[in-house]
């Protein structure tokens, strides 16, 4: 688990307030921009890491912005980690598909196929 100073603010505009989960690299929790009150997503990976993925990460999103990608707000350093800003998104898939007792509906499951192969 990383360790870092809540109160410290990232890119002099950004607070963390929770942890949201983490993924087979860094960790990713909500935050606020101070100014704006604006939610974010705020993803964290350690400086030491072995392999870093972040920056490829940030860079993959900044090329690819659309519908279901998370807008990049800011990508820097912070204390001695790499940190990307972006965009809130809401349930996950698998968040979702336990809402509904994890059983899609064939409408749901074609709108999903045609979003997965058209967009
Ligand atoms: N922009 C975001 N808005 C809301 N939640 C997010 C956002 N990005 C990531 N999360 C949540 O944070 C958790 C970890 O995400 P992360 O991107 O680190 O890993 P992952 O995509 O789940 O897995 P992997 O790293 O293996 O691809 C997930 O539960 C995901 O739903």
């Amino acid at each position: 688990m990383l360790q870092f100073d809540q109160e410290k603010p990232i890119g002099n505009l950004y607070k963390i307030t929770n942890k949201l989960g983490s993924g087979s690299f860094g960790e990713v929790f909500k935050g606020f921009n101070m100014e704006t009150n604006e939610i974010v997503a705020i993803k964290l990976e350690s400086q030491e890491a072995q392999m870093p993925q972040i920056k490829h990460e940030f860079q993959i999103l900044s090329a690819i912005q659309g519908n279901g990608i998370p807008k990049v707000h800011w990508f820097g350093q912070w204390e001695d980690k790499t940190v990307m800003v972006m965009e809130l998104l809401g349930y996950n898939l698998e968040q979702l598909f336990n809402l509904v007792n994890r059983r899609f509906e064939l409408k749901t499951m074609l709108m999903l196929i045609d979003q997965m192969v058209y967009q």
